[in-house]
């Protein structure tokens, strides 16, 4: 029906114009009505006729366009399909053989000399799980996969990339250095010897700044700042700041004993904000012993990176610091309602000893303290010191269950953490959470765990123990009419045996004074046995995992609890120790099933060998000799598989350095 044409308004209009005159002129000349009425009903019908055939040739008309529309569209999307740099592949569901890809994507294979094949897609499907960006020769590409219609998609993402590192490689870096233990190197000296050891430091810093072209800044004889950008920085990490390692050998060969501790930050934008950062990480560099770098990010999502902390802790305890420690504390204590201590989760002698000596220190000040413990994760020698305690007591012995502190927290109370930084690791983490006062009292490493809003942190990973800290606090405090008793005492020096090994390892003369200091107490040798003896069938226990030992590395052992049986932190720490004790083993660990069901490893060391950055890779922490981990949802076996990985790595460091 379309040989009518379509009219346009203009035609219809004259069309009925005519109609009307001839109408017109038929009617006047017609000879009967009726005659003319026939005429006029047969031209209606014409026109009527004519209009249908508009109406119908009006909505082909349309079809037709939109189908042409259609078409064009098709082809252009297929011949932009064909000629943009984006690839397009169709591939089997099952197969994953291709079915269909554009020339880009000819391109770019022919390029490799080969046409994209199952492999191809296998790999770009993989890669596009592991990474944002996907190689294929020289090029990267964004890979976007629709999976309901098995369509790849890569788009160039080269120049993108390029810019992104290049943007990422202009970040701003800040760097502070300090020498640690330079007042102790240069206090009793002369000022021509003084002056030897600080031209040393000068030198060898300048040639450091040489070295990686960045701008250094002396701000006293022991401390320095650095800035340059993220390039400058990546240079350093790639060589895992090796300057830590020159700068500790050259000083030994000068026989100067000076380590550094740096701390960086880097990030865009916000330069005051950078500097803070760098020197947090100074600072945290310093507390967890000196003679290394931390790392971070301005971003509050980072985490830091350390490096080095390969010596024993270099950085000495001041009795200065002490003494103002101790003033800021009473000052802290004073402005509480009550003080309640608590030690870290499976509380230790160490941890007890500590907190019964922060006890009498509150008491000094005037106020009631409270030792916190949980009665589900006693240890036997914490529980029969805390018996000894209740049984010599005045009626109420302050040392109460973690129920009973909560319930006896008032708004105004104070928490000390002893023995512990890390809110993981405190003896009861809901209780921990009730507190907004907090101190921190520990000697271990610091690391980014640590309760934010800590209004003192007394850490000095160089001191024996936490007892020896909190001892040493306790003389320097000014009240001494409130003595300790002679079973505090007790305690307090039983901590410090335990982790000194009966004082043959990690003391120094401050160790020897905090033990003096708690003699004159009355503390009793006699009671400290009694207190710290070993069960007969734990003994048994402890040795079964040294027999089941094996050397795994020259001077490393490793010990393992029997398949299957379930043993308490103490085992496993005591096994490490007494495998540490045998000749020619400079490192030991021992692994069990913990009675939590975990896995535990203890690691113990000597002579300069760090376990406990091998125990951080591990998800653990420490000391640089004594550490340990727990490891949820991994057989024995397969930790020690782990083990041995991370030791074979920093064996093999170890063998390049
Ligand atoms: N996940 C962790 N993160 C950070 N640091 C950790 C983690 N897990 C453990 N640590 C620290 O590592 C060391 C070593 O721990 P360990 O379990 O191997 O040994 C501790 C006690 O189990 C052990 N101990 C307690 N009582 C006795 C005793 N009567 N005889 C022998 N050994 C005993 O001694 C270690 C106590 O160390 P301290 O708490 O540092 O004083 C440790 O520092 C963990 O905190
Ligand atoms: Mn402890």
């Amino acid at each position: 029906m379309n040989f009518v044409k379509r009219f346009t308004p203009m035609t219809i209009v004259f069309i009925m114009i005519f109609v009307q005159v001839f109408e017109s002129l038929f009617v006047i000349f017609s000879s009967s009505r009726y005659v003319a009425i026939g005429y006029l009903f047969l031209l209606n019908l014409l026109i009527t006729f004519i209009l249908l055939s508009q109406v119908k040739n009006y909505q082909l008309r349309r079809h037709d366009f939109i189908s042409k529309i259609n078409d064009e569209a098709e082809n252009s999307l297929n011949a932009t399909l064909d000629n943009m740099p984006i690839g397009v592949i169709r591939f089997n569901e099952e197969t994953r053989e291709p079915e269909w890809f554009n020339p880009f994507i000819d391109m770019i294979y022919k390029g490799l000399d080969k046409v994209i094949n199952k492999d191809d897609i296998d790999l770009i499907l993989q890669k596009k799980k592991e990474d944002q960006y996907v190689t294929i020769g020289n090029q990267k590409y964004v890979v976007n996969v629709d999976e309901e219609k098995h369509l790849i998609y890569l788009i160039d993402a080269t120049k993108e990339v390029a810019f992104r590192s290049d943007f990422n490689d202009s970040r701003a870096v800040i760097g502070a250095i300090s020498v640690d233990n330079y007042d102790d190197a240069t206090d009793l000296i002369s000022d021509s010897g003084r002056t030897v050891i600080n031209s040393f430091i000068a030198s060898f810093l300048e040639e450091f700044s040489d070295k990686y072209a960045f701008y250094l800044r002396r701000i006293s004889s022991s401390r320095y700042f650095f800035f340059c950008d993220y390039r400058v920085l990546d240079g350093m990490i790639k060589d895992k700041f090796t300057v830590l390692k020159d700068f500790r050998t050259s000083s030994a060969e000068n026989e100067i004993p000076l380590t550094l501790s740096i701390g960086v930050a880097y990030g865009w934008e916000d330069f005051p904000n950078i500097g803070k950062v760098a020197m947090n990480n100074l600072e945290l560099a310093q507390v967890r012993g000196g003679d290394q770098v931390v790392l971070r990010e301005n971003s509050t999502q980072a985490r830091p990176i350390y490096f080095g902390g390969n010596s024993e802790s270099r950085t000495q305890k001041s009795r200065t610091r002490a003494r103002a420690i101790s003033t800021a504390l009473q000052t802290i204590i004073t402005e509480s309602e009550d003080v309640f201590i608590v030690g870290h989760r499976f509380t230790d002698m160490d941890a007890l000893g500590a907190a019964i000596a922060m006890k009498a220190f509150a008491n000094m000040s005037g106020k009631e303290a409270f030792v916190v413990y949980d009665e589900n994760q006693l240890l036997p020698d914490v529980q029969r010191a805390i018996e000894k305690m209740n049984d010599s007591a005045d009626g109420f012995t302050h040392i109460v269950k973690v129920e009973t502190a909560a319930r006896l927290k008032k708004p105004n109370s104070l928490l000390i953490m002893v023995d512990h930084s890390k809110p993981s690791q405190t003896l009861d983490f809901d209780f921990y959470n009730l507190f907004e006062k907090l101190v921190v009292i520990d000697h271990h490493r610091r690391d980014d765990d640590f309760p934010e809003q800590a209004l003192l942190s007394y850490i000095e990973s160089s001191a024996s123990s936490a007892s020896e800290l909190t001892v040493e606090i306790l003389q320097f405090h000014g009240n001494n009419n409130r003595r300790m008793s002679s079973i505090e005492a007790s305690i307090a020096l039983a901590g410090i045996e335990m982790d000194t090994k009966n004082f043959t390892k990690a003391t120094t003369a401050r160790t020897f004074e905090a033990a003096a200091y708690l003699r004159s107490r009355g503390a009793d040798n006699d009671l400290i046995k009694v207190i710290m003896a070993t069960d007969f069938e734990k003994y048994k226990t402890v040795n079964e995992i040294v027999i089941n030992s094996k050397v795994i590395f020259p001077g490393i052992v490793l010990g393992m609890g029997i398949e299957g049986q379930k043993y308490d932190n103490i085992t496993t720490a005591k096994a490490a120790d007494t495998m540490l004790d045998m000749a020619g083993v400079t490192a030991s660990f021992a692994i069990t099933t913990h009675t939590n069901g975990f896995i535990s490893v203890s690691a113990r060391s000597r002579n300069g060998f760090n376990v406990q950055t091998l125990m951080e890779q591990m998800g653990g922490g420490g000391h640089f000799n004594n550490a340990a981990t727990q490891i949820y949802e991994k057989s024995m076996e397969e930790v020690r598989t782990d083990l041995i990985r991370v030791l074979e790595e920093r064996l093999e460091i170890e063998h390049k350095a």
